[in-house]
C-alpha cells in the first residue's frame, strides 16, 4: 500500500471519468463505482472458493470426530466445537487457522484440564507440538491447514470464565447469530484493508484490531463501507457497547464492551496510532477508491548509499544501542523493546541530547536506533538555583557551590543564583557507554541482555545495521502514516 499517488497509476478499475466533470453529484457517483469496482477485485482474491471451504469442512469435521473421541474416553460431559475465523466464515482465503476447543465440565482442576487438554490434542494431530500460551495446547499442520487443539472450561456465561481461552467459544456464538454471509464478506474485506495499513492484529508488537473486534465493529455499523464513513469521523475516545452492559470504564482510545463480557474491553490492546491510522486510510479511500490501500507495502531495502544520503540530507547524528536479542516470544520481547526504547530516549533528552525520532528493531541481534537533532554539548552546563529571596534555599544553593573550583559562579540572573558547572556527558555516545544507561527504566529482560554486553554505533557506523535491519530502515526512512 502506498500513500496517495505514489506511482501515478490508480489501481482501481474505473479512472477514464476523471478531469471529465465537475459536478459533485457526478463526483460521488464515480467514487462510488469505484469503490464497487475495488471492492469486487479484493473479494476475488480475500473469499475463499468452494474448493476451499470443502477442503477446510473436511479437515474440520474429521479432526473434531477424533478429538470428541479421544476426550470422550478420558472424561464424560465433554463437546468439542470450531471457533475462529474459519467457524464464522471470516478467514481470508489463504489464512487456515483451524482452531479446535475442546470443553471440559468445571468440576476440573485447572492441572487435570491441561494434562486432558494435551492428550486428546496429541490423540488428534499425531504429528502435533506442544506450544504455551495461558495453558499448553497441541499445535500442527495437517494437508495444509494448522490446527490449533485448546481445552477450555464450558461455563454458562462468559463472566464466569477461569483464562482467556474460556471465553472463545461464546465470541463465536455471538457472531455465528449475527453474521449473514453478507456481513461475513464485509468482515473479510475490513481484515484485508487492516492487514493493508498494517493495523490488523492484537498481538503486542502490532497492537491493532483483532479479528474479533474488526467483526464486532462490521456487525455494529452493518458493513464495510458504512464502517469506513464512521471511522472518518470518530471523535475517539469512542465508545461502543452492543450489549448496553458496560459497567467499567476505560481509558483506551477505543472502547468496544465485549458483548459476552461487560467487564472487558475487546479494543484494549489497540494502540491510539492504530486508531488514528485507521481515520486516515478510511477517509483517504472514501475519498480515492483503490486497490492499494489492501496491500502491505514492502519497501526496497535501503542501501549505504542510500543510508547515507538520507543522513546527510536530515543533517540529524544517528546513534544505536545494539545487543543480542533477549529470547522472547514477540508478545514479551516487544513490549521489553518499546519500554527499553522509551527508557533511552528519555535518558538522552534528559542530558540535552535531543531526541528527534526513533525505533527499535529486533531479529538474532536488537537495536534501539535514536536519531539524534543534538549529539554533542558544551563541557558545561547551566545549574539554575532558587530566587535569591527565598533565604533557605538560596543560601543552601550558594553555600553548595560558592566553593567548587569546577563551577562558574554563582552568579546572578533574573534574580536567581546560577551556576555553569561540568556536564556528565558531553556526547550522546559517552552516556550510552557509561553505566548510567542502566539507570534509565530498561526493560528487565533488555537489562539482562545489556548485562552481558552490547556495542554503541553512532554516525556513519549505523551502516552496519543495514545488513540485519536493511527493511526495517527502509521503512524508517520512508515515514507514512
Ligand atoms: N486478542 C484476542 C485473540 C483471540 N481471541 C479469540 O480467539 C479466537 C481465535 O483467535 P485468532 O485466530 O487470533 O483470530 P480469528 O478471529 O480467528 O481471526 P483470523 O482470521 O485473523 O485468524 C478469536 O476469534 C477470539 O474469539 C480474543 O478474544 N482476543
Ligand atoms: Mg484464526
Amino acid at each position: 500500500m502506498s500513500e496517495e499517488d505514489g506511482d501515478g497509476v490508480d489501481h482501481g478499475p474505473t479512472s477514464s471519468h476523471r478531469g471529465d466533470h465537475t459536478g459533485g453529484e457526478t463526483d460521488d457517483r464515480n467514487r462510488a463505482r469505484d469503490l464497487e469496482g475495488v471492492v469486487a477485485a479484493v473479494r476475488d482474491r480475500v473469499d475463499p472458493d468452494e474448493d476451499e471451504r470443502t477442503r477446510l469442512r473436511d479437515v474440520a469435521d474429521r479432526l473434531m470426530e477424533r478429538a470428541e473421541t479421544a476426550a470422550a474416553e478420558l472424561c464424560a460431559d465433554t463437546d468439542v466445537l470450531q471457533v475462529g475465523s474459519t467457524a464464522r466464515n471470516t478467514w481470508i482465503s489463504g489464512d487456515r487457522d483451524i482452531d479446535i476447543f475442546v470443553r471440559f465440565p468445571p468440576s476440573l482442576d485447572r492441572g487435570t484440564l491441561a494434562d486432558y487438554g494435551l492428550e486428546v490434542g496429541h490423540a488428534t494431530i499425531p504429528d502435533g507440538h506442544e506450544e504455551y500460551a495461558e495453558h499448553p495446547y497441541v499445535k500442527g499442520t495437517v494437508e495444509g491447514f494448522e490446527i490449533d487443539i485448546v481445552p477450555c472450561f464450558r461455563l454458562e456465561s462468559a463472566t464466569e470464565i477461569r483464562s482467556a481461552v474460556d471465553r472463545t467459544p461464546f465470541h463465536t456464538r455471538y457472531l455465528q447469530q449475527r453474521l449473514d454471509d453478507e456481513l461475513a464478506a464485509d468482515v473479510r474485506l475490513t481484515k484485508q484493508f487492516l492487514k493493508g495499513i498494517g493495523a490488523y492484529g492484537s498481538d503486542l508488537r502490532t497492537r491493532g484490531f483483532s479479528g474479533y473486534l474488526t467483526e464486532l465493529l462490521v456487525v455494529e455499523y452493518g458493513g464495510f463501507r458504512p464502517l469506513l464513513a464512521a471511522v472518518a469521523d470518530w471523535q475517539p475516545p469512542v465508545e461502543l457497547d452492543p450489549e448496553e452492559h458496560g459497567r467499567e470504564t476505560f481509558d483506551d482510545p477505543l472502547v468496544v464492551i465485549d458483548p459476552t463480557d461487560p467487564d472487558r474491553n475487546v479494543a484494549a490492546v489497540c494502540a491510539s496510532d492504530n486508531v488514528a491510522r485507521f481515520q486516515h486510510y478510511a477517509r483517504s479511500f472514501l475519498e480515492r477508491p483503490r486497490i492499494d490501500v489492501f496491500e502491505p507495502d514492502d519497501p526496497e531495502p535501503l542501501t549505504e548509499a542510500g543510508l547515507r544520503d538520507h543522513l546527510e540530507r536530515r543533517g540529524t547524528t544517528p546513534v544505536a544501542v545494539r545487543f543480542e536479542a533477549p529470547d522472547l516470544v514477540e508478545d514479551q520481547l516487544y513490549p521489553q523493546l518499546q519500554k527499553s526504547l522509551d527508557g533511552i530516549t528519555t535518558g538522552l533528552d534528559d542530558r540535552g541530547f535531543d531526541v528527534f525520532r526513533a525505533t527499535a528493531v529486533a531479529d538474532e541481534t536488537a537495536a534501539v536506533l535514536v536519531e539524534l537533532a543534538v549529539s554533542e554539548r558544551p563541557a558545561v552546563e547551566r545549574h539554575e538555583g532558587p530566587p535569591v529571596h527565598v533565604r533557605n534555599h538560596a543560601e543552601g544553593f550558594y553555600d553548595a557551590y560558592a566553593d567548587d573550583p569546577d563551577a562558574y559562579g554563582p552568579f546572578i540572573e533574573g534574580g536567581r543564583y546560577v551556576t555553569e558547572r561540568d556536564r556528565a556527558f558531553t556526547t550522546a555516545r559517552g552516556f550510552l557507554e557509561s553505566d548510567r544507561l542502566f539507570d534509565v527504566g530498561l526493560g528487565a529482560h533488555v537489562e539482562t541482555a545489556l548485562e552481558d554486553g552490547y556495542e554503541v554505533l553512532s554516525g556513519d557506523e549505523i551502516v552496519a545495521l543495514l545488513d540485519e535491519f536493511g527493511p526495517e530502515l527502509a521503512d524508517y526512512f520512508t515515514p507514512r502514516p
